[in-house]
């Protein structure tokens, strides 16, 4: 049993996690994923291997295929007041948040355990459509992990940074129905 968490650790969420509820309306979700959705989503690729998601990154690239990162496309303007919205619920500058990454998960489609790419410092998400779990494991000294596990309501927002963004890892499990998201970063210093 983890001393961090001595009661219902599997539950417990890591310190670095912030949500919020509700930070678009029913009306905006619903422009936000007619925009997404013409934005030209693209599968997601890492050397070989192709994802079932399509994600588009606005401002920065990280390619997973080289590993180069690169300035790309600004943030469009129909990204921009959600990206208010987002920084203003996790007490960042709205400009700080260089990076926006948006995902379209089709039933099927998940995101397999990782950690941001160290490039990045802050992680804001915000999700729309199917409501999703996102998981978070971290490995103990003993070989097994500590877990957690984040409900993401659709049209709101969760902020990783400190312990949850830099030492645990998180994944979605594949979902049952269609769901979005809008991740934004900040880059490290
Ligand atoms: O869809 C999400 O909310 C999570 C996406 C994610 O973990 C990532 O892109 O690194
Ligand atoms: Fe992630």
């Amino acid at each position: 049993m983890s001393t961090l968490f001595p009661i219902l650790f599997e539950k417990a969420v890591p310190p670095g996690i912030e949500q919020a509820k509700n930070i678009i309306s029913p009306m905006e979700e619903a422009e936000l994923i007619r925009a997404i959705d013409i934005a030209g989503l693209e599968p997601f690729r890492f050397q070989q291997w192709e994802g079932k998601r399509l994600t588009r990154s606005f401002g920065w690239r990280y390619d997973f295929t080289d590993s180069s990162f690169a300035q790309v496309e600004a943030l469009p303007d129909w990204l921009l007041p959600l990206r208010e919205r987002a920084a203003e619920f996790a007490g960042l500058a709205a400009e700080a948040l260089v990076q926006a990454l948006v995902i379209r998960y089709d039933p099927g489609a998940g995101i397999g355990w990782h950690r941001d790419r160290p490039v990045f410092e802050h992680v804001v998400g915000v999700s729309l459509g199917a409501p999703a779990v996102l998981r978070l494991r971290r490995r103990r000294a003993d070989g097994k992990f500590d877990r957690a596990e984040l409900p993401l309501e659709p049209r709101g927002a969760y902020h990783l940074s400190g312990e949850a963004r830099h030492a645990w890892e998180h994944s979605i499990t594949p979902m049952d129905a269609a769901r979005w998201s809008v991740t934004f970063r900040s880059l490290a210093s």
